[in-house]
């Protein structure tokens, strides 16, 4: 059974067609790349599949069930997580408990629970605070865990966000850029930390990247859209070399050496 199954996705808004009739087929296990120049209708992908917006037309279907119509937190609950394009962090609160924040609102005690201190309570403290802990070593960010979130380098902002959808416990894994803002070392760091969290996590990953030596580095296949349409798939060093592509990133008549 694929993880993703999108068939035929249509997005407008109001008369501008963000997406047009995009199917995608997602395995386990796979990381699979979304191009396309800026305005192409990369994140409107992304904010259909985690419920985001109402489709206009088509069907997705997550682990075989049918997921259009359902709430955000319940897509998310089911095992999609995702981070975005402008980082969404805590900025003010430690990066441990940015973590703990996922965990917390996942724990079956209730406020009454917390208020008395129960045993239930407790133990449900101690078991977050080690996972929590667990994620950061995994993620590299152990040593800063007191540290509040808006004074980690840019870097480590994107790898805490990675944290926290990882913190969810996703089978679906969505980056929207993720790599934006690092520097080439930043970078050929997180396509050796994305391959890793795949395996560890047996996650299936979809990406969207703009710096190309990510993509071709961690991608094991791209989907390229255009305007909304989806003008070339296949394998990174097929997509490369197609004219298409270069000629949507870099205009008529480009040809490659
Ligand atoms: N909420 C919205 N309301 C109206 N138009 C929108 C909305 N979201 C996206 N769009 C439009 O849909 C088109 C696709 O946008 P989208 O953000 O999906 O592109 P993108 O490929 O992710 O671009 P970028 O690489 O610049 O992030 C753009 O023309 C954009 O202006």
């Amino acid at each position: 059974m694929p993880v993703l199954e999108i068939k035929g996705l249509s997005k407008n808004f109001g008369g501008l067609r963000a997406l047009s009739n995009f199917s995608l087929t997602l395995a386990e296990n796979e990381i699979v790349g979304l191009i396309g120049p800026n305005g192409a209708g990369k994140t409107t992908v992304f904010n259909l599949i985690t419920g985001v917006f109402p489709v206009s037309s088509g069907s997705i279907e997550f682990m075989g069930k049918n997921i259009l119509g359902m709430k955000p937190f319940k897509i998310n609950r089911l095992g999609i997580a995702r981070t975005f394009q402008n980082i969404r962090l805590f900025k003010q609160c430690s990066v441990l408990d940015n973590v703990r924040a996922v965990f917390h609102s996942r724990t079956g005690y209730g406020l009454l629970d917390a208020f008395l201190h129960t045993p239930r309570y407790s133990a449900g403290e101690e078991q977050i605070y080690a996972k929590s802990m667990e994620l950061l070593e995994t993620m590299n960010l152990a040593d800063r865990a007191g540290m509040t979130a808006a004074s980690l380098p840019y870097g480590d902002q994107r790898r805490l966000e990675i944290a926290r959808a990882l913190a969810g416990e996703p089978r679906l894994l969505l980056l929207d850029e993720p790599a934006a803002g690092m520097n080439p070392a930043e970078a050929s760091a997180l396509v050796d930390l994305i391959r890793f969290i795949r395996d560890r996590f047996k996650l299936t990953i979809l990406l969207i990247e703009h710096q190309m030596g990510v993509v071709m580095n961690v991608c094991e296949r791209l989907v390229v859209l255009d305007f909304g349409e989806v003008i070339a798939t296949g394998l990174p060093e097929e997509v490369r070399t197609n004219q298409k592509v270069l000629e949507a990133y870099l205009g008529k008549g480009v040809t490659v050496a």
